[in-house]
């Protein structure tokens, strides 16, 4: 099946997944200069519940905090959003050493890694999956990781990844607010694109913040530590997990700040 290898990666991927080559594909290198203002984009307003957090897996192709979205509990509103929309999942991509890993790109900058926090439209949809076929189904947050600063609140994620080394292995994580993975500065360029590994569902409003959050090299090499193979399978290491920016097409890039 698909993975970040040369036999199945980001290159590949439209072989088993045409949406590869859609029109709304993400991520996308952001280029400041090309950005419009919008007076009319609203500040981000989001309420986490401290036990939305349920489990932390190891999927294979990153590992992810999955949250109970049975009832609005923890929610994104505002910003570029109508409605609001129901906290699913958050998850990282990163790459094989610290001068890249991040999906988005900002004027060219690659950064160390990137942190995706997944809602969707709980007023309109059912439920995530409905949502994911749908045009305004899904909004997620971008956070930009750099290398620098150790970062605390991440340590408590980072500290449970040597239980869940194998793909398919998961356990109990809760008590942990997302928002305590935010940066200082909720400004952030907004975009419509997609979901950027497969199913590569064009379904998705991209809140990219503009400030990027830290994380030290020892922490992000724990990244690279996850196997992508499961017990008992000969140990392959998640080295990276970053799709390339993909083409913009006739999207514009929109910035809630001057
Ligand atoms: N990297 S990202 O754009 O944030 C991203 C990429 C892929 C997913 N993803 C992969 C499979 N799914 C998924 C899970 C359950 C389901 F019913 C349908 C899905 F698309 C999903 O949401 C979710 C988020
Ligand atoms: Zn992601």
């Amino acid at each position: 099946s698909w993975g970040y290898q040369d036999h199945n990666g980001p290159e590949v991927w439209h072989e088993l997944f045409p949406l590869a080559n859609g029109d709304r594909q993400s991520p996308i290198a952001i280029k400041s200069s090309e950005v419009k203002y919008d007076p009319f984009l609203r500040p981000l307003s989001f309420s986490y519940d401290l036990t939305s957090p349920k489990v932390i897996l190891n999927c294979g192709y990153a590992f992810s905090i999955e949250c109970d979205d049975t009832e609005d509990r923890s929610v994104l509103r505002a910003g570029p959003l109508k409605g609001s929309y129901r906290l699913r999942q958050l998850h990282f991509h990163w790459g094989p050493t610290d001068d890249y890993g991040s999906e988005h790109t900002v004027d060219g900058l690659e950064f160390a890694a990137e942190l995706h926090v997944v809602h969707w439209n709980s007023e309109k949809y059912p439920c995530f999956v409905d949502a994911a076929q749908q045009p305004d189904g899904l909004a997620i947050v971008g956070v930009l990781v750099k290398a620098g600063e150790h970062n605390s609140p991440l340590q408590k994620v980072i500290n449970v990844l040597d239980v869940i080394k194998t793909k398919g292995s998961q356990v109990a994580f809760t008590n942990f607010d997302p928002s305590s993975l935010f940066p200082e500065s909720l400004d952030y360029w907004t975009y419509h694109g997609s979901l950027t590994v497969p199913p590569l569902l064009e379904s998705v409003i991209w809140i990219v913040l503009r400030q990027p959050i830290t994380a030290s090299s020892e922490q992000l090499a724990t990244f690279r530590s996850l196997l992508c193979s499961a017990k008992g399978e000969p140990a392959c290491c998640l080295l990276s997990n970053c799709r390339p920016p993909q083409p913009l097409r006739n999207r514009h890039v929109r910035a809630f700040f001057h």
